[in-house]
């Protein structure tokens, strides 16, 4: 098993039109792929407006749409492990904000829709309800590669140390997550949560945020990022659009978990004791 290997993180700027959108992303995919990248991810929504009023006029379907169609055909044509962000997802006469995972081959790989609903309103901050149009999955998802075992959520998802734990619990050593905090949360809590679950599950933590379009109704932070096991910050990207990269090592990770043993030294029995 390869020790390490290079991820590729593309912050597209999403458009109002979907058939833009799936231009910027086959061109950041390609533009990643040059600079040796064999895992790329795309961001939240990348093909469609994040917003209640886009996400059923965009939503297609597996295995038929056209955003997921392009999804893998680009994973076969480049030979890479693509997480391709998330996008609006219909299922009979429900919407999911899903993520769907391709293989080298063009197969699917796994599938994760997200689980916590976004549905907040900070005073003088933001209101976003995404219950009003989207249903929640009920699942933690991983998918396995020649380098490592990567989770997927997204978004919201990584508030939950509990959901994150349980996906380190199963093993995952890097964590995937497409995303679109905005300029209220971003600012607060971006980095700041991206390193503190990849400081508690002592995995590799890598974001991937829409770069910031001031045009649109809801303003991406951009500032995608990878953060160690350690809780550092590797690379972290402006607001602008940009492809970055980061050089994974599992045999760092290794020994992190050797040196402080977190993950071993955990009591489960105290924390179930129901008293
Ligand atoms: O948690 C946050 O601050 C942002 C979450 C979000 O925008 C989302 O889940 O789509």
């Amino acid at each position: 098993m390869p020790s390490s290997f290079r991820l590729g993180l593309c912050q597209i700027t999403v458009e109002p039109s979907k058939d833009i959108n799936l231009l910027s992303a086959k061109e950041a995919v390609k533009n990643a792929v040059s600079l040796g990248c064999s895992l790329v991810c795309l961001p939240e929504m990348f093909n469609c407006p994040y917003g209640n009023n886009f996400f059923p006029l965009y939503a297609e379907e597996f295995p038929s749409g056209e955003t997921i169609k392009t999804l893998a055909s680009l994973a076969r044509e480049h030979s890479i492990y693509l997480v391709g962000g998330s996008i609006p997802e219909r299922d009979q006469t429900n919407l999911y904000n899903s993520s769907f995972i391709f293989g080298p081959n063009g197969d699917l790989l796994a599938q994760h829709r997200k689980v916590h609903l976004f549905d907040i309103d900070i005073e003088g901050g933001i209101t976003f309800k995404e219950s009003d149009t989207l249903s929640p999955g009920n699942q933690i998802t991983f998918f396995d590669t020649p380098f490592c075992r990567v989770g997927v959520a997204i978004c919201y998802d990584i508030r939950f140390p509990e959901f994150l734990r349980l996906m380190a619990l199963k093993g995952i050593q890097l964590l995937i997550l497409p995303a679109a905090f905005n300029m209220t949360t971003g600012p607060a809590h971006w980095e700041l949560t991206m390193r503190a679950r990849a400081l508690d599950n002592q995995i590799y933590v890598a974001a991937i945020s829409p770069a910031r379009n001031p045009q649109a109704d809801y303003i991406a932070y951009g500032h995608s990022l990878v953060t160690t096991p350690w809780g550092e910050v590797l690379v972290q990207a402006d607001e602008k659009p940009r492809i970055i990269t980061a050089d994974i090592d599992l045999d760092y990770l290794t020994k992190v978990r050797q040196q402080l043993p977190l993950l071993k030294h955990r009591r489960e029995q105290v924390y179930c004791d129901k008293k």
